[in-house]
């Protein structure tokens, strides 16, 4: 785990692959527009956590860098070209599926329209957030963004 990292356990089911099991590096996009608004989507059909609320990202794929692999999924998922991607935070998941690592990079600048290419839905949120439910490993940084903006009180529904 990283300086940074945070470790947070999900679920009570057991765990696949073993006390061994290789951490899932994934690359996540904080996207930011001037007005503070951040870009949230929903969990394809037929993936773990259908429907959750999540920012868009995926993993990276065997070579790849973070920042690349934040490219590629987000020209694949949601149809933009990104400028200077961020580094923001570090967050280790445990979930029954799989042991994450989530990348969390914030993004600025972007060209081209969103475009959901799996069918998601996505919401432009301010803190407190609407939409339900949100991924649990997605509800941290909401948090950070209570910190940052000085923000007090639930940050989501359904807490
Ligand atoms: N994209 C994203 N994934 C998150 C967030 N929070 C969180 O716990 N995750 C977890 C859910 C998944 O276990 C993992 C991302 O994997 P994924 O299945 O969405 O990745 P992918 O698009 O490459 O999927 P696949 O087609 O290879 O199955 O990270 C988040 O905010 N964004």
């Amino acid at each position: 785990m990283s300086a940074n990292g945070v470790l947070v356990a999900h679920g009570d089911r057991p765990r696949e692959g073993g006390p061994d099991r290789k951490q899932v590096e994934v690359a996540v996009g904080v996207l930011l527009r001037a007005d503070g608004a951040f870009l949230l989507t929903s969990r394809p059909r037929g993936k773990v956590y259908e429907g959750y609320w999540e920012f868009p990202g995926g993993k990276v794929e065997a070579g790849e860098t973070v920042e690349a692999a934040l490219r590629r999924e987000l020209i694949e998922e949601i149809g933009v070209t990104i400028g200077a991607v961020h580094p923001w935070r570090v967050e280790v998941v445990d979930y029954p599926h799989a042991l994450v690592r989530l990348n969390f990079c914030k993004v600025h600048e972007w060209s081209g329209e969103l475009h959901m290419h799996e069918g998601q839905a996505f919401s432009w949120e301010q803190l407190p957030v609407r939409v339900q439910p949100v991924l649990p490993g997605t509800v941290p940084v909401l948090a950070w963004f209570a910190q940052e903006r000085g923000f007090e009180g639930a940050t989501h529904a359904g807490e």
